[in-house]
């Protein structure tokens, strides 16, 4: 039987747990709390500014970013939002359940979703959270965790729409009014560890909405709604950021779970880390971001870079980028098969630079990683390559596995590469010429 190298173009879309710790029955029905009216703030402009002929990427890997940018315009018929939880009691036994603030007609489209609930996923609490010097508290691995193993999964305390409407009437309830009520709603546990997480709005709003500006974590869009959705956990949450993270969030809207799972190997007693933001961006703009949104300054591997390995990892992020907005074709691979006199290595060195650049900078772009990788296993096959297919092919489980929670087909080319129809396509070439030389001669 035939093994396909995997083609998927497409982003795996991204998804985290930690020690689950059961929540108890809340008592939030589906009743609206506050029925206010609408006020929306322009959509953002678009990510698009350059820095030295350098343009950050628009989108980095979705579900890790915290930044949850408000959406243009509502359909009248979502002028107030509904307290619900997901998934209901009916439907989740004694797993925890979410308070949610959602839309109108958001709840029946979840419900609605074919396998919704999926089980939650246990693992081995294999984490704990800590004090960390100048960071607060922050979370540490207690075993060794290799690329694409689950770390946590966990299902949140909070979700909810990033718009937050708001009545501009004076003596209406705030946008803020509403997240109390719906506090005041969860179970005494819930609550508490809701007001537990750190705030670092300090005074410039209220607690309430300092917690989840500092905590939240954007899920994408929810069904029922285009808009942006974030969620707040116990343990994810404290999840401290770096440039250079050694996770990666991947949110699983039929387990309704965001699930962490390795991107780099992690030793036993070290950090847990997650990127906040565009790994893309220049490191001055991260650095503004960041102490603008979560009132810190980043000193990560890839901050404390100075002169000339500051400029070389802003030479391979732009390098990443570029290679982002090329175009994916196999045009150029099969004019390698078929062109005998063209290098041998010419397909597998302009790959490797690529995927070099990306573990270099630990920042995985999904489309280029995941072209550039079959390409290169690929122009193996067609060298019959067996050693270098089967190594490309793991590592490929892997970081699929990291991306998109399950190994994408590559397990089975890792096991057979000689199966693929690649396999030997280039060899052959080779050797029908040779042989068409000998003959001449
Ligand atoms: C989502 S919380 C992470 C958990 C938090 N450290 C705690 O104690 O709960 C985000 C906050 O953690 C801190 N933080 C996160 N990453 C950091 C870093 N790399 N360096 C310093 N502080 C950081 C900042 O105060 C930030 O506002």
């Amino acid at each position: 039987m035939q093994v396909s190298i995997p083609e998927s173009k497409a982003t795996p879309r991204t998804n985290m747990k930690r020690g689950f710790l059961k929540g108890k029955s809340l008592n939030t029905g589906n009743e609206p709390i506050i029925k206010v009216q609408t006020r929306i703030t322009p959509p953002p402009a678009p990510n698009a500014k350059t820095v030295d002929g350098f343009i950050p990427m628009p989108c980095g890997p979705a579900s890790t970013s915290r930044d949850a940018p408000l959406v243009g315009t509502l359909p009248p018929d979502m002028s107030h939002r509904i307290a619900v939880t997901l998934p209901p009691r009916e439907l989740c036994g004694t797993e925890r359940m979410t308070t949610t603030l959602l839309f109108p007609g958001m709840k029946e489209a979840i419900l609605a979703l074919p396998g919704f609930p999926a089980p939650l996923t246990h693992t081995a609490e294999s984490f704990e959270i800590g004090p960390i010097k100048g960071k607060g508290l922050g979370m540490f691995a207690t075993a060794d965790f290799d690329t694409g193993d689950l770390i946590i999964c966990e299902r949140p305390l909070y979700v909810s729409t990033v718009v937050q409407p708001f009545s501009l009437r004076p003596g209406d309830p705030t946008a803020n009014d509403a997240i109390v009520e719906l506090l005041s709603r969860m179970c005494e546990y819930d609550r508490r560890m809701f007001y537990s997480l750190h705030n670092c709005k300090g005074n410039d709003c209220p607690r309430e909405q300092g917690i989840i500006d500092t905590n939240a974590i954007n899920v994408g869009a929810l069904p029922g709604y285009d808009g942006a959705c974030a969620a707040i956990y116990i343990d994810v949450s404290r999840i401290n950021h770096s440039c250079t993270p050694n996770v990666i969030s991947r949110w699983d809207l039929l387990a309704f779970t965001m699930e962490i799972r390795a991107l780099t190997p992690i030793r036993k007693g070290e950090e847990i880390t997650m990127s906040y933001m565009d790994k893309t961006a220049p490191r001055a703009d991260r650095q503004k971001e960041l102490k603008e949104k979560y009132d810190f300054i980043c000193r990560c591997p890839s901050c404390s870079l100075t002169g000339a390995a500051a400029k070389e990892s802003h030479i391979r992020l732009a390098t990443i980028y570029r290679s982002a907005v090329t175009p994916y074709d196999d045009d150029e691979l099969e004019k390698w098969i078929n062109d005998v006199s063209a290098p041998e290595d010419k397909i597998t060195k302009a790959c490797l630079f690529v995927l070099d650049m990306m573990e270099k900078e630990k920042y995985f772009n999904e489309k280029v990683w995941a072209v550039r990788s079959q390409r290169l296993c690929k122009a193996y096959c067609a060298m019959e390559k067996l050693e270098e297919a089967k190594k490309c092919a793991i590592q490929a489980a892997k970081i699929w596995k990291a991306l998109a929670g399950n190994d994408g087909g590559w397990l089975a080319v890792a096991e057979a590469p000689q199966k693929t129809k690649y396999w030997g396509l280039r060899t052959k070439k080779i050797r029908e010429a040779e042989r068409a030389n000998a003959q001449e001669a």
